[in-house]
């Protein structure tokens, strides 16, 4: 019984540690390695004799193993890492008096140091006169005297850096470009020196001075040096030049000899604000870097992972370290290769330069990892690569990463304004009231529930492999559109007014005053309240209230007219329940409101670091939150508000922000401005900003006729959008644009980089009035279709009735602003739900995305505000003209006149226009229009009839149509025959 007790708990822990212990990492103990050969001898053995069993289950005998896993959690370890890393530190300073102390005694302590075999130890030591004693010395013999000479001083901050980068874990610190550079200058050097030294001897001179000379070079130097000399004699100094320029060049990454700075470099700080442009100028960027381990990590949890094999992780590693918000100078974009394997990194450093070909290697330079803790790694980069090896950390904070900052803006973070609210402290009643602390800068997402595919994802596999054929030919820097205008410059804050911090408008009195009328007046009718918390908005507080169990909260949603009573307040509004919060809110108007300037939604990290493609800054949230959105998820955005509530300073704020974070090359508006005077400070911005259809003269379209041109028109420039991107093969405007930036689409073929194009209209009732099916079908059409290739539109009108905002705009406008509208109609009409009607005016809005109902305090920018912007950006170098939208054939110009066309009827400029057309060789209904002074009409008439008297070509969209006559000469033939 007693054995049968001790086969039991002998054999349990071995199959249990068994178990536990990963396949692979598992030291080989003996009955793991053959228990199939020996369990069946075993078996019969015990069956005839059972008091062998014991014998049999003795505990295995464990060989002395390595743990695999022990050495790399060693490495792991941060104590192991500081330790080595101040060994490292120390070693620096000890080589460098070591080196120093040789300088001078050297030579007196040669002797000692070559005599060690035969000397005991201790008398050695006391011999030498290196100032670190024996090792010292022997240390200063073997790298100084045998080894490189002087040069060897560069062993130096080989030690000390990679002492300092394992200690202080510093991503600044490059243990591999020192090791480049310095051992580049150990060998350069000391050949060098090696040479000099060649060069004096001279033994009729002094026979010694060689001798006494040799430290300069080294045993190294001085041998190769002499080996070269006598191979190519004096054209060894040619041989170092030129070893000297081409590491130089290679390193350095030199490209050009010119002192100027080239166009790109020229433009580093408009177009740093750009991704594409930053992208541009990594390929410039003179120098190297690496990665701390913690980057690596974070790195490594940005990048796909290969999940396949635990032991031996391929990645490529991007560097990606956050850019300042200011201009700044242009990073290297530096591609990492390597391997991570357990405890163990190995790193390749790639200079930007080669990086693409590293890259494209790195599935060659994968390091396979094999056997306890060994760690290769091969450098494939096919330019100048150097590696080294370091263990990693432990992981100690989890690694986050910063895209935000990955995008540089124009703004400085400098210009931050402190825009917290002080907050009363609340005081307690008989209910205490609690009183939350306004949040400035928390994350405010909305989220994107348009369904469509994120643009950010990763480029689909398959489309790359599709690649356009003639893009190969293409040269491999980025393409930049920034550098259409270089020398742009994004809006400062300093064109905003700045009105200072905000203040707290709401006392103390006046929450506890209103708490208790809100209390009261639940409690006139039954519903007591188990608590109240106050949150105090920009314009409005929002008490959240609990009440007592078994309250229906229809009930307290019926009252909200006798709460508004009792509190004197108009514009109450009841949330019956706070979605998410299991409360009920409402939303009690500030005696005082606080005004949100632009410059205080503006100058905020939220806003400044964005990584939206189109942010628009609102203002703020009833908790105080910058509210910032994205309308490029939005898609389209329709905004309705009673007259004077603060529609068209909405629609500039929109505007503002989007001038603040877009450049020219990368946006266009067509502003459509039924009202003549809302929009027209923005005619200023024409050449930079705005789109035009390419006969009108003012891009600010005013003439509901020229709507439906411009509508149409655009809805010409989606069908080609969409044939451009079928083309190429993207789904969406970004994959394109990404696309044609890394030059993989020809524009030969018509590929060019599609800017973001937005369409505001500021009053659609008056457009539906006059023009009805005709703008609405396009606007429907635009709506439905455009958002993937970059045309969204903000639609505005005072009225939002059914018959302005019909079903069909609607249903195709899924995020919807209200300011204060005058009816609970229309609040149902625009927002599908009431609310809007309770708003206080003056900016203060709801903002609907599907279900979501959000209130916010739209920011306030003023028209000398805007103003001054239009001024700041319009007085810069623009574009020779405003963006051309497609020539659309319409009512009275252009099209299918032809076909009914009598000679008879020709226009008397017909020969005139003839003759224009070809001398230019250019069939464009403009030119006919500003070379014979005619209207849009008579001139879309003549290009009829020349197109019918086979002169041009027929109507090909935005490009002129094709000019069919070659020469005067032929064409005055066919006139002469067309007369008869
Ligand atoms: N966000 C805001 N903050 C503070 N005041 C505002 C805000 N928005 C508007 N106002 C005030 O309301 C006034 C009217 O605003 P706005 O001109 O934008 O109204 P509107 O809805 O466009 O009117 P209309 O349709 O008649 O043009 C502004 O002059 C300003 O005084």
């Amino acid at each position: 019984m007693a054995k049968n007790t001790y086969k039991q708990t002998n054999t349990a822990p071995a199959s249990r540690a068994n178990e536990q212990r990963p396949a692979r990492a598992s030291a080989p103990v003996a009955d793991e390695v053959a228990p199939a050969r020996e369990q069946p001898r075993r078996e019969p053995r015990n069956k005839e004799k059972p008091k062998a069993a014991p014998r049999a289950a003795r505990p295995p005998m464990r060989f002395p193993t390595v743990r695999l896993g022990g050495v790399l959690g060693f490495l792991r370890d941060r104590r192991f890492q500081l330790f080595l890393g101040f060994f490292f530190l120390l070693s620096s300073i000890y080589l460098t008096i070591a080196f120093v102390s040789f300088l001078f005694t050297g030579h007196a302590d040669q002797s000692v140091v070559e005599n060690l075999a035969n000397t005991p130890v201790k008398e050695a030591g006391q011999e030498s006169s290196n100032l670190l004693g024996l090792v010292g010395a022997w240390a200063a013999q073997l790298l100084i005297y045998k080894g490189f000479g002087i040069a060897a001083f560069a062993v130096i901050p080989v030690v000390f850096f990679l002492g300092y980068k394992i200690v202080f874990r510093r991503a600044d610190v490059s243990v591999s470009y020192v090791l480049a550079l310095s051992l580049f200058t150990m060998l350069w050097l000391s050949v060098l020196m090696g040479y000099v030294v060649i060069s004096m001897q001279d033994p009729e001179a002094d026979p010694n001075l060689a001798h006494r000379l040799d430290f300069l070079s080294g045993g190294v130097g001085y041998e190769a040096a002499l080996w070269l000399s006598s191979l190519i004699g004096w054209g060894t100094v040619l041989l170092l030049a030129f070893l000297l320029i081409s590491f130089v060049v290679f390193f350095f990454n030199v490209t050009t000899l010119g002192l100027g700075r080239g166009v790109g470099e020229e433009a580093v700080p408009a177009a740093m604000a750009t991704p594409a442009a930053a992208a541009n100028r990594a390929g410039n960027a003179p120098r190297f870097s690496s990665t701390t381990e913690e980057e690596l990590e974070q790195d490594d949890a940005l990048e796909p992972e290969d999940d396949d094999d635990d032991e031996a992780l391929n990645i490529t590693l991007h560097d990606r370290r956050p850019v300042a918000a200011t201009p700044a100078p242009a990073e290297p974009e530096v591609v990492h290769t390597g391997a991570v394997a357990g405890g163990a990194v190995a790193l390749s450093v790639a200079p930007a330069a080669v990086a693409a070909p590293a890259v494209a290697a790195s599935a060659g330079a994968a390091a396979t990892v094999a056997g306890a803790g060994a760690v290769a790694a091969k450098a494939a980069a096919s330019g100048p690569s150097f590696s080294f090896e370091m263990p990693t950390a432990e992981p100690e904070v989890a690694p986050t990463a910063t895209p935000a900052s990955r995008v540089p803006t124009p703004l400085s973070l400098a210009d931050l304004a402190d825009a917290d609210a002080p907050l009363p402290a609340a005081t307690a009643s008989a209910l205490p009231l609690t009183v939350e602390p306004a949040k400035s800068e928390a994350p405010f997402e909305i989220e994107d529930k348009t369904g469509e595919l994120d643009p950010s994802a990763g480029a689909d596999m398959a489309v790359i492999a599709e690649e356009d054929e003639d893009a190969e030919a293409m040269p491999a820097v980025n393409y930049d559109p920034t550098l259409d205008l270089p020398r742009y410059q994004y809006p400062t804050l300093e064109l905003l007014n700045d009105y200072g911090a905000p203040k707290a408008q709401v006392t103390k009195e006046e929450l506890e005053a209103n708490k208790d009328r809100i209390v009261e007046t639940l409690g006139h009718y039954g519903i007591n309240i188990a608590s109240i918390k106050a949150t105090i908005g920009p314009t409005v507080t929002l008490y959240e209230i609990v009440p007592d169990a078994g309250v229906r909260i229809s009930k307290i949603k019926s009252l909200e007219d006798d709460i508004a009573l009792s509190l004197a307040a108009l514009g109450i509004r009841i949330i019956a329940p706070i979605p998410g919060k299991g409360t009920i809110g409402i939303e009690v108007p500030n005696t005082k409101k606080e005004m949100v300037s632009i410059r205080s939604v503006f100058a905020t990290d939220k806003f400044i670091n964005t990584e939206m493609d189109l942010p628009i800054s609102f203002g703020r949230t009833i908790t105080n939150e910058v509210f910032v959105v994205d309308l490029a998820k939005m898609p389209h955005l329709l905004m309705a508000g009673a007259t004077g509530q603060g529609k068209s300073v909405g629609l500039n704020v929109i505007l503002a922000s989007l001038l603040y974070k877009r450049h020219p090359s990368e946006l266009k508006f067509v502003l459509v401005d039924p009202k003549k005077v809302e929009l027209s400070i923005f005619n200023k911005i024409e050449r930079h900003f705005l789109a035009k259809l390419p006969d009108t003269e003012e891009a600010i379209i005013t003439d509901t006729k020229k709507v439906v041109n411009t509508l149409n028109s655009l809805c010409m420039e989606m069908d080609r959008r969409y044939d451009l991107l079928k083309d190429a093969g993207c789904r969406n405007l970004k994959e394109y644009n990404r696309k044609f930036v890394e030059r993989r689409l020809n524009p030969k073929k018509g590929h060019r980089y599609l800017p973001f194009v937005v369409l505001v209209i500021d009053e659609l009732a008056d457009l539906m009035m006059t023009a009805g099916k005709e703008v609405e079908t396009p606007i429907a059409r635009l709506a439905q279709l455009a958002r993937a290739i970059g045309i969204h539109l903000i639609v505005a009108t005072q009225r939002p009735s059914v018959n302005v905002i019909t079903g069909i705009i609607k249903a195709n406008f899924p995020c919807r602003i209200s300011f204060k509208v005058t009816s609970k109609i229309d609040s149902r009409t625009i927002l599908d739900a009431g609310g809007a009607d309770q708003l206080v005016g003056q900016g203060d809005m709801l903002i609907s995305q599907g279900s979501d109902i959000i209130r916010v305090q739209c920011a306030f920018i003023d028209t000398p505000e805007v103003d001054r912007l239009c001024d700041f950006v319009g007085e810069q170098q623009g574009y020779p003209d405003a963006y051309q939208l497609p020539e659309v054939a319409g009512e009275d110009g252009g099209g299918n006149g032809g076909e009914d066309f009598d000679p008879a009827d020709r226009d008397s400029m017909f020969e005139e226009a003839a003759r224009v057309i070809v001398t230019h060789q250019q069939g464009s209904t403009s030119l006919i229009q500003r070379k014979l002074k005619l209207g849009y009409n008579r001139a879309g008439r003549l290009i009829d009839q020349l197109e019918h008297a086979g002169i041009v070509g027929p109507f090909e969209g935005s490009k002129a149509r094709e000019v069919l006559i070659p020469d005067e000469y032929s064409l005055e033939q066919l006139l002469n025959t067309m007369q008869k």
